[in-house]
């Protein structure tokens, strides 16, 4: 089973109701227990979910639902582990994964089994898959590894820490980019200043909050702006034309993943926070 997301143009944002802008770019509870969630985008092809494998092994890989052998065949991964620790099988690879270690998956792997070490502190895996014509063999990226950016300024409360996994400087892959973004103590707004990426999509993932909290999730044209509350375990779909920023209301994290023309981190037109509508 797979859902699948058709998305909507730059057009349409003054239109949609609450619900149907939430059912358009939101996709909640991305970690189910004990099973997969996947959510197809036709926003460039992106396939995203999670699990949380507690008690049992989650497994995926068919491809039935794409129309290919295998949800692999012509398409590579990342996995990130969000959770307690855990394992990734891939095919005859086995990989043990710790909280905010990524698993780089490459194109034809046929079958991914996820389980945790302990079911009293089940491991989190969220899931971006994108199309793929090359061959990259599966690498364990560890947050050790990862590309660290000190980002903000506390007097603006946007301090932040974002680490690359899956980047071409850390780990390459054909188009995914991959990686993970923490706010710092007393910081509540992520990606400031705002900014567009024409040449390439994003989904965002926030995760590490308290279920009461939400973050108050931006996007739209920076001209017309519109909100999405998101919870715990929500991830967001963003388009090349919207802008993607937000604030909590407790602590949060997130996952950014990007796919499209380039892997250019850089090619971003940024958009002053005086000129949103
Ligand atoms: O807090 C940030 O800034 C981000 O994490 C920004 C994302 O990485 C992004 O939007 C990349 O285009
Ligand atoms: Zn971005």
């Amino acid at each position: 089973m797979i859902e699948v997301r058709y998305g909507a143009g730059p057009e349409k944002i003054g239109q949609l109701s609450t619900e149907e802008l939430r059912s358009t770019f939101l996709i909640e509870n991305v970690f189910p227990k004990d099973e997969a969630r996947l959510v197809y985008t036709h926003i460039d092809r992106m396939i995203l979910g999670g699990c949380s494998p507690v008690t049992s092994t989650v497994e995926i890989g068919d491809g039935t639902a794409i129309g290919t052998p295998h949800l692999l065949s012509y398409r590579e991964m990342g996995i990130a582990n969000l959770g307690g620790p855990g394992r990734i099988e891939a095919d005859d690879q086995s990989f043990d994964l710790a909280n905010r270690d990524v698993l780089y998956v490459g194109r034809g792997t046929k079958r991914l089994r996820m389980q945790s070490a302990d079911p009293n502190n089940p491991a989190c895996f969220y899931m971006t898959s994108v199309p793929s014509q090359v061959d990259i063999p599966n690498r364990l990226i560890t947050k050790g590894q990862s590309k660290l950016l000190e980002l903000g300024e506390e007097r603006r409360a946007n301090k932040r820490s974002l680490r690359m996994y899956i980047h071409p400087q850390v780990a390459p892959s054909a188009l995914l980019l991959m990686g993970i973004t923490d706010l710092a103590h007393g910081s509540v707004w992520n990606t400031m200043p705002p900014h567009l990426h024409e040449r390439r999509m994003e989904a965002y993932v926030y995760f590490d909050m308290e279920a009461e909290d939400r973050v108050v999730h931006l996007m739209g044209r920076p001209d017309e702006t519109r909100h999405l509350m998101v919870a715990n375990g929500d991830a967001i779909l963003s388009p090349a034309w919207s802008i993607h920023m937000g604030a909590g209301t407790g602590p949060y994290a997130f996952v950014w993943s990007m796919t499209g023309e380039n892997q250019e981190y850089t090619d971003v037109d940024p958009v002053p926070v005086s000129t949103l509508r």
